[in-house]
């Protein structure tokens, strides 16, 4: 169903259509519908709410709304309406023949988007397996719209119900099949991702994790670190990431090693940004990917403290994390975008919260010596001694520490030095 409205090249105006429920925060919400349905080369037009307890099971607005969206349909001459709740197939199917307008719901708007933005091979099949998810209970609605279609609404198809269901149960026993294909090699693909994730933590360097809201500045503030703290050039780690001014620009997880002044390194992961409502099939998709988040020593929500509406996307982002199962882990909320605003910057208040912008130096300084407070507060300052025959020793500190002391004695080097916890055990018989 939803491939139709992705093959259009044009721009394609649209009405928007929402509920605002007791719960709801429709403005916020249908601001955020808009911008969806520009990322996706659409053009909103009107915006038709509608004050309800719940959804109308049937038609999802009551029937004098669909009446008016109806009759706007005809004056405007709008195909497209889209709708910032996910509907039911029969919801879609009843406003599509009262409008005779397409109808898209929200969840397809965003599975669009991501189709559009996906990139990488675990991306593509991730999103490929959410919009199969999306489309396997929707078949029936298609197959009715095109039936429509062919034969003009409301038309004669009933005489092809016979091959038509047949037609129906052989698309849904090929979309299951291409569903457990596409698990498989998922499953495969996260393999090579395990033994990767295995080598960092053997490294034992401490892991931070970007997350937040799409378009708070998480790549830019990766890529601003990078290029002042990625290790060696003949490196991956100092590629830098897609960053761009859009609505889900990152839809893979990228990890990198930083190199501080003094020697002491920690892991930087980049991830896929959330918007409110975010699809349970399209969150279960990704929820691999977020396991740089979910296994982080420490996670900087970026936040664009520069939006009017900053507070609802820090909830959006709260709730999503709960959903993919990130909790308990201790965080900095990172308020970007202040030379947008007249916030003084950097100001760091407390310990965990700070306000910059990624794109200035002494932001990007304050905020790493926010993350060392963090990431290396267990550290320990210990006087080693190693033997003269154990130079490999020495030379394997020295890789990543800068010694505060280093004198000698008749059998040793005297090495005063700050470890983690991890290394004290590792360097345990050399302590004095
Ligand atoms: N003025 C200003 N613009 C910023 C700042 N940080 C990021 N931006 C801009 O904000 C836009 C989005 O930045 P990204 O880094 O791609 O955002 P993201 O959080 O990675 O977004 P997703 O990948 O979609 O989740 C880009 O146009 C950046 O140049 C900042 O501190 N100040
Ligand atoms: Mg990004």
């Amino acid at each position: 169903m939803t491939e139709q409205h992705v093959t259009n090249q044009g721009q394609r105006r649209v009405f928007l259509i929402g509920l605002s429920t007791n719960a709801s925060n429709i403005d916020y919400e249908l601001e955020e519908l808009a911008n969806l349905a520009k990322a996706n080369q659409l053009i909103p037009e009107i915006i038709f709410s509608q004050k309800l307890e719940r959804p109308n099971p049937a038609t999802y607005f009551g029937k004098g709304k669909v009446d008016e969206l109806a009759e706007a349909v005809k004056t405007y001459d709008v195909d497209m309406i889209v709708a910032n709740d996910e509907l039911s197939p029969s919801q879609i199917r009843n406003l599509e023949k009262v409008t005779q307008a397409t109808v898209l719901d929200r969840t397809g708007l965003i599975l669009d988007i991501f189709a559009q933005r996906a990139q990488t091979k675990a991306a593509k099949l991730q999103v490929q397996l959410a919009r199969l998810q999306y489309q396997l209970p929707r078949l029936r609605t298609s197959m009715s719209v095109s039936l429509d279609q062919q034969t003009g609404a409301g038309g004669g198809g009933f005489t092809s119900r016979g091959s038509g269901e047949t037609k129906l149960e052989e698309s849904r026993r090929r979309i299951t099949s291409q569903m457990v294909h596409i698990r498989q090699e998922l499953a495969d693909l996260s393999k090579g991702e395990d033994t990767r994730s295995a080598r960092r933590t053997a490294n034992n360097l401490p892991n931070v994790a970007l997350v937040g809201y799409t378009n708070a500045g998480k790549s830019t503030l990766m890529n601003r670190l990078l290029a002042r703290f990625g290790i060696g050039a003949e490196s991956d780690d100092t590629k830098q990431v897609f960053e761009k001014d859009m609505l889900f620009a990152t839809l893979n997880t990228t990890v990198r090693q930083l190199t501080l002044p003094d020697k002491t390194q920690f892991l930087l992961s980049d991830t896929v940004g959330f918007v409110s409502k975010l699809p349970h099939n399209l969150v279960a998709a990704f929820k691999s990917t977020l396991q740089e988040a979910a296994q982080a020593d420490l996670l900087l929500q970026v936040v664009d403290i520069s939006d009017p509406h900053y507070k609802d996307m820090m909830t959006t982002t709260e709730n999503t994390l709960r959903e993919v199962g990130v909790t308990n882990i201790p965080m900095v909320t990172v308020y970007n975008k202040a030379d947008k605003t007249t916030l003084n910057y950097p100001d760091v208040s407390g310990e965990n919260a700070i306000t910059l912008s990624a794109l200035e130096a002494a932001s990007q300084d304050a905020l790493i010596t926010l993350i060392q407070k963090h990431v290396f507060k267990d550290n320990e300052t210990v006087t080693l001694h190693i033997p003269f025959d154990q130079g490999a020793v020495q030379a394997k500190l020295a890789a990543n520490h800068t010694f505060i002391a280093e004198n000698y004695d008749d059998s040793g080097t005297l090495l005063t030095v700050e470890l983690s916890q991890l290394e004290l055990e590792q360097f345990k018989k050399y302590i004095i």
